[in-house]
């Protein structure tokens, strides 16, 4: 059995005249949290997309635990896709009934660990909510399932430093000793480095560079410093 959660072979994505992705080639392995970082339009979305299948390449191969993107897949994927928003009317109790009902995987349980964790109240409204308190509340529907792959697209994104450190200290534990593969994109690598033992770095629909953290790290120094030496 492969060792890799997602295969990524020459893959080509264009949006119009507009290419996205650039013959790109990628493995990750399973079990990683793993940072998916490049500046903005560098393709970290559309990769996403593409693993969701929400998208499709024109030219390439991508492999989801041995398997073509599709519904199957999508049942052993949680997806935070980039700007999310939950049901106004909603409230955070409500969400979690309906997540209960809907999303594979989800464990009631352990989402209300995790909205004391980070501190977010049962009986709030999705539609009263602050930026930084719905985004705990879309994380936690994500994180919350037991699903092989979760896929967090810029999870902490206008959110406050003081939120940022709670829902990333949260993630952490969550996150730790698991056999679950995890990709994150952020653009707030500094204070997320500590998430991460796996990093790829895109540029212009490529990869620069990918590898293991702590491998990184010893050759070149820490992940953000590499992503400044990368990007410069
Ligand atoms: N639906 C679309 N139609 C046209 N062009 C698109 C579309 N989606 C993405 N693109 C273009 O594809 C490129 C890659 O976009 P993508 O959103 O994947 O980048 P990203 O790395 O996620 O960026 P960011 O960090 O800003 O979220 C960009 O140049 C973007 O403008």
């Amino acid at each position: 059995m492969s060792n890799s959660a997602i295969v990524c072979q020459n893959v080509t994505k264009q949006y119009g005249a507009k290419r996205a992705l650039s013959e790109l080639t990628l493995e990750i392995p399973k079990g990683r949290v793993v940072g998916i970082l490049g500046p903005n339009g560098s393709g970290k979305s559309t990769l996403f997309r593409l693993i969701t299948g929400l998208t499709r390449a024109e030219h390439g191969s991508i492999h989801v635990l041995g398997r073509l993107p599709g519904w199957r897949t999508n049942c052993d994927i949680a997806y935070l896709p980039d700007r999310a928003r939950w049901y106004a009317n909603h409230t955070v109790e409500r969400a979690f009934s309906w997540a209960e009902q809907f999303l594979p995987g989800f464990d009631r349980a352990t989402a209300e660990r995790l909205a004391e964790q980070m501190h977010l109240e049962l009986d709030m409204r999705a539609g009263g909510m602050s930026r930084g308190q719905e985004a705990r509340l879309m994380l936690i529907l994500c994180i919350a399932r037991d699903v092989p792959i979760i896929i967090l697209d810029e999870p902490f994104a206008g959110i406050d430093a003081i939120s940022r450190e709670r829902i990333i200290a949260g993630l952490i534990d969550h996150m730790s000793g698991g056999d679950r593969t995890v990709l994150i994109s952020t653009h707030e690598i500094y204070e997320a480095e500590a998430l991460f033992d796996y990093a790829v770095f895109l540029d212009e629909g490529r990869v620069l560079l990918a590898g293991d953290a702590e491998q990184l790290r010893s050759q070149y120094g820490a992940i953000h410093s590499i992503q400044q030496k990368l990007y410069r």
